[in-house]
Formats: C-alpha cells, structure tokens, sequence
C-alpha cells in the first residue's frame, strides 16, 4: 500500500485531463469510461491551474476542481467566491487525508487571491465541516397534489394582462440569461449562471451523459410585453388503469423577477389538462408555492436539505459586503481550524452601511468559522446555533443581537447546482 506521502497532490497538465475525468467518475461510481465528447467539452471550462489531481504514480487518484463564482450577498452585492466541485477521491485511496492535502491547497490558494468566500454544494452532510463551510442556505421540494389543490378549473391564463406563452430554446437562450441576472443580483445565496448552463437546459450543447429530452418552456410577460419570469419543464407519460389520465409535471427551473410572473408560472404548471401532480424541483425553502393554492395543504414538502455551504476567507469583505436592516455593533471572535479567518472582529452596521475591523474589544460571542458561514446569509440564527452549541455567547443577549442584525426577512436561495 501506498502512505500518504506518496501520494502527489498538484493541479493537473492539460494532457491528463482524460485520466482525471476516469478518476472523477470512478469516484463518483458511474461507469468509468471517457469519451472524446466528454474531454473535449470539459476541456472547454476546467481550467489547469485550479483542477488538482491527487497521483499514485501515474494513476490519478482524486479529483478536485475550483472556479472563479460570484454569490450574491444580503442587500445584493455579488461577492468573489472560490466554487469547488469534482470532489473525489478513489475507494481504494480514501481515508488517507488526501482530501484534507486538496482542500488546504485550494482554500490558501483562493485565499492569498483575495477571494471572500469558498462554496460548494455537500454531496454528503458531514465531510466539509472540518474544513470551515457551514450550510448556509436550505433547498426544498413540494409535490402538488393538483385535484386538491382547488384552483379554478376555468382557469385560462393571468387576469392582469401579462401572457404565458411557450417558447422554443433559441429564445430561452435569449431572454433567460438577462432574466437571470435581476434574479440574482436580488436574491441572497444566488450565483451566476454561465452561456454553457443555458445550452445544456436548452440542448444545443448535447452531453453523452445526461440523456437529452426537450422541456417545455413557458415565459410570462407583462402588459407592456415585458419578460418576467420562464418555468422549464418536464411531462412523463403515465395512465391509470381506468384510462384517468396521471401526468407528473416536474419544474426544472423557475425564474420570476416580480411575484406576478411568479403567480402566472406556478398558476400555468398547476393548469395543464391531465397533470394531476406538480413537483416543483428545489426551490427557497419559503417559496410562495403553496400559498399560491387555494389549499396550501395540497402541496407537500418531498424534500428539504441544507444546500449552498459558505466557508468564509475574508472575515471583513465577507461582512463588509452585506447590508444589514437595523443598526448595531457585534464584537465576534472567530476561530478557524485553518488559521485563515481566525480573529475577533467589530462590526459597526447600520442600514446607511457596514464596517468591520479587527479589535482587541471583549467578544459578545465565540464562534468557529463554520457557524459565521451558516449566519452569513441571514438564515441561521445564533440563537439556535447558542443551543446546539455552535456559537458560545460571552456577553447575555448577544446572540439575539446578533441574529436582529444577520437574520433577513426572506430566505436566502440558490437555485443551481455545480
Ligand atoms: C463539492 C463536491 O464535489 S461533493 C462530492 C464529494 N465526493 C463524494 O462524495 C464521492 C465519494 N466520496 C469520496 O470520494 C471521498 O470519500 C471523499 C472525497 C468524500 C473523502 O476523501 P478522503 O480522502 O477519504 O478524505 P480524508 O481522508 O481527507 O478525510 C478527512 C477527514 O474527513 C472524514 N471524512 C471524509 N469523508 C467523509 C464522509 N463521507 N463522511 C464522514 N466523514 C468523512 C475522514 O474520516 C477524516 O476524518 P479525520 O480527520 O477525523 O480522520
């Protein structure tokens, strides 16, 4: 057996690009082959310098694969963040630390280049605490059960004079990706979308390994002719025995920039003949959804998990970069397994803006840097975070203090995977 030291942990040459391929999908237990398709696409947008490669030998053992993101902050500001995806590491070389040698290399890289934070989405709940994320935002699912839903069978289009129409995805390449960018540049947790994310949702890039089906698009536009909102989607086929037509609807992304495009589109996917069933794909965890029905009760929640991980690399531009609704001081002193957001830090926010310095003031509240990634955003609170043991308060009441100025009134959202 190979030790540790063996192993190389570096970023991989343009020419390995195959066998790392091979490696992530071994990793990731599909079948391992590659195909030219495959090498040639990726080779479109991995980029050298920022994908590790963890080598036996010659054998590519882990993958590891970081990115320039930006993450919208609370208030709106989109925010540098190092994404991380690929992560893998093959069975026969797991629990070597190899892992831990690619996320060190990875974060001091992201790091010493100056970006505010690290992201990802956790395959797994309990791998990335130990390295700083903190889940910081919460994916839900609903299935509606449409008969019950009560909605008005006479339903036949919006009644404020904006319009749902199908369109094919030349003009979802057109209108989605402006659409996209309201969204997100007000949506807390969002991040942005790339031209290649629009050709995949809408075929003209064709990948070998996700078969592709034509959705259905619908764009809503207002009485001026205005887009505000597309809802892509899926039909299966299915009967009952009693030849009662069973269709599942399954919303494969939704993007409203006014919450009558949001109504329309939600009203439309609940209104088509012989769909008696809407999944609503992984939406905010307060989606409007269900109190868009007559009877909330007719839309059940089929999944909810943590989503979005934050790991913050830059204590000051992390908080500096968001807005805060009240006015306050918080004084935290946060540790860092890494050393490299640890310190104590005085914000001073207000609505009118934010600053935040390092001090030598007593702390209200210690926490490690895990717990500032699942604040930041709004959605946690420090004073559950204080119960469970996450955050310890030095001074009574800080933590609620701290949750008056972090916490926001809707929940933050990504809507993306990576
Ligand atoms: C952002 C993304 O890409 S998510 C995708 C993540 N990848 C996968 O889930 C694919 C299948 N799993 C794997 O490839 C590997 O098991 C990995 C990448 C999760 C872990 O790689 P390893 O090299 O085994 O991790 P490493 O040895 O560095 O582990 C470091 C520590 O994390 C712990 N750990 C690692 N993976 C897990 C896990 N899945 N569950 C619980 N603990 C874990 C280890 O036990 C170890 O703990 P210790 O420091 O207390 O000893």
């Amino acid at each position: 057996m190979s030790s540790r030291h063996d192993i190389d942990v570096r970023p991989i040459r343009a020419d390995e690009i195959p066998d790392w391929i091979r490696a992530m999908n071994t990793g990731f237990l599909r079948p391992p082959s590659v195909s030219e398709a495959e090498i040639a696409d990726r080779s479109t947008y991995i980029v050298p310098g920022r994908t590790l490669g963890a080598f036996d030998g010659d054998r590519c053992v882990g993958t590891f694969r970081s990115f320039a993101q930006e993450v919208t902050a609370v208030g709106g500001a989109a925010v540098r963040a190092d994404a991380i995806s690929n992560v893998t590491v093959t069975s026969t070389h797991r629990r070597r630390g190899v892992l831990t040698r690619m996320m060190a290399q990875d974060l001091a890289a992201a790091r010493d280049r100056g970006d505010t934070v690290a992201t990802l989405i956790a395959a797994e709940y309990p791998i990335y605490g130990r390295y700083g994320f903190g889940a910081a935002t919460t994916a839900a699912e609903w299935t509606v059960d449409v008969p019950r839903a009560g909605l008005d069978p006479r339903w036949a289009g919006p009644g404020d004079g904006g319009r749902v129409d199908l369109v094919d995805g030349d003009e979802v390449r057109k209108t989605g990706p402006g659409l996209h960018e309201r969204l997100r540049r007000s949506q807390p947790g969002a991040i942005d979308r790339s031209e290649r994310w629009w050709q995949t949702a809408t075929g003209a890039l064709l990948l070998d390994r996700a078969p592709w089906t034509e959705p259905f698009h619908a764009l809503y536009r207002t009485a001026d002719g205005e887009p505000e909102g597309l809802l892509t989607y899926t039909v299966d086929d299915r009967w009952g025995d009693a030849k009662q037509p069973q269709q599942t609807a399954k919303v494969k992304d939704l993007v409203a920039v006014s919450p009558a495009a949001e109504r329309a589109l939600w009203h439309h996917v609940c209104s088509i003949d012989w769909v008696t069933a809407v999944r609503t794909g992984w939406r905010a965890p307060d989606d409007l959804l269900p109190h868009l029905l007559p009877d909330p009760r007719a839309a059940a929640i089929t999944t909810q998990a943590d989503w979005l991980w934050i790991r913050i690399l830059d204590v000051v531009a992390a908080l500096e970069a968001r807005t805060y609704a009240s006015a306050g001081v918080l004084v935290l002193e946060v540790t860092d397994p890494d050393g490299l957001s640890r310190g104590r830090y005085r914000l001073d926010a207000s609505p009118e803006g934010a600053s935040c310095t390092p001090t030598t003031e007593e702390a209200g509240l210690v926490l490690p840097v895990a717990s500032l990634g699942s604040l930041w955003l709004g959605d946690e609170s420090a004073v559950r975070l204080a119960a469970l043991g996450r955050v310890r308060e030095v001074r009574a009441g800080a933590a609620l203090s701290a949750d008056a100025l972090l916490r926001t009134s809707r929940r933050p959202w990504c809507p993306d995977m990576f």
